[in-house]
């Protein structure tokens, strides 16, 4: 069990997303990494049984300017609309780029463009395919009394290092496929080298 922090502050704020959405943005003291990761609660996320629950890892490039190198843009859409209407909460971790940083990522990006995949171009720069380490979310999740939840995710890892931390993941719910020439080969690559439950054979995805 990962050790303790509280709630330090929790504040609604309207969203402009799905004609208007009421969303509570919880912030926290003692986070085992130090950063400033927030908890959205969306719906009625203090009254279901087993919260939908979605990781979302800090993507500046496609959550803020809906970049076609990756799916996190498209993802984080979706992921407001269920948690909105199923009840839960998005973890918005600031793992940026997998854990490396955004310089790092862009970094990665133009080693991309030379041909390396995702995680080849980690390697080249010497990092690890995925540095990242979900402790956190456990922690913010048991702060939350949020110990039984059904996870929005198409990645494995994510739901064995969440039971490793002692919370219990009832359910995998998948994300959409959201496929586009531009980010092909980067889903592509989740599903050979990290099992990412995605299917990419998709005609447009070319
Ligand atoms: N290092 C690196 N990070 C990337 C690249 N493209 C996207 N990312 C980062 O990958 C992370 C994607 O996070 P998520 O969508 O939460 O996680 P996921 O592992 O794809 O799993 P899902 O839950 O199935 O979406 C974000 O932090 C992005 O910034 C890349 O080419 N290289
Ligand atoms: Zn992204």
């Amino acid at each position: 069990m990962p050790s303790a922090a509280r709630v330090r502050n929790n504040v609604v704020i309207p969203l402009h997303k799905l004609e208007g959405t009421d969303a509570t943005f919880f912030t926290f003291d003692g986070l085992v990494d130090g950063k400033e990761h927030i908890a959205i609660g969306l719906g009625d996320f203090d009254k279901v049984e087993v919260p939908l629950v979605r990781l979302h890892s800090e993507c500046l490039t496609g959550d803020v300017f809906e970049s076609q190198r990756c799916d996190c843009g498209a993802q984080l859409e979706e992921a407001i609309k269920k948690v909105k209407e199923q009840g839960g909460y998005i973890l918005y971790l600031r793992q940026e780029g997998r854990g490396i940083g955004l310089y790092n990522k862009i970094d990665a990006y133009a080693l991309q463009l030379e041909g390396y995949d995702t995680f080849e171009a980690n390697q080249k720069l010497g990092f690890a395919d995925d540095l990242r380490d979900f402790e956190v979310a456990a922690q913010m999740l048991h702060t939350l009394k949020a110990d039984r939840i059904r996870l929005l995710t198409n990645n494995p890892n994510k739901v064995q290092q969440l039971e490793q931390y002692k919370i219990d993941v009832t359910e995998t719910v998948t994300t959409g496929a959201f496929i586009s020439a531009g980010n092909h080969s980067y889903l592509k690559a989740k599903v050979l080298k990290a099992n990412h439950q995605i299917d990419v054979t998709s005609d447009d995805a070319s």
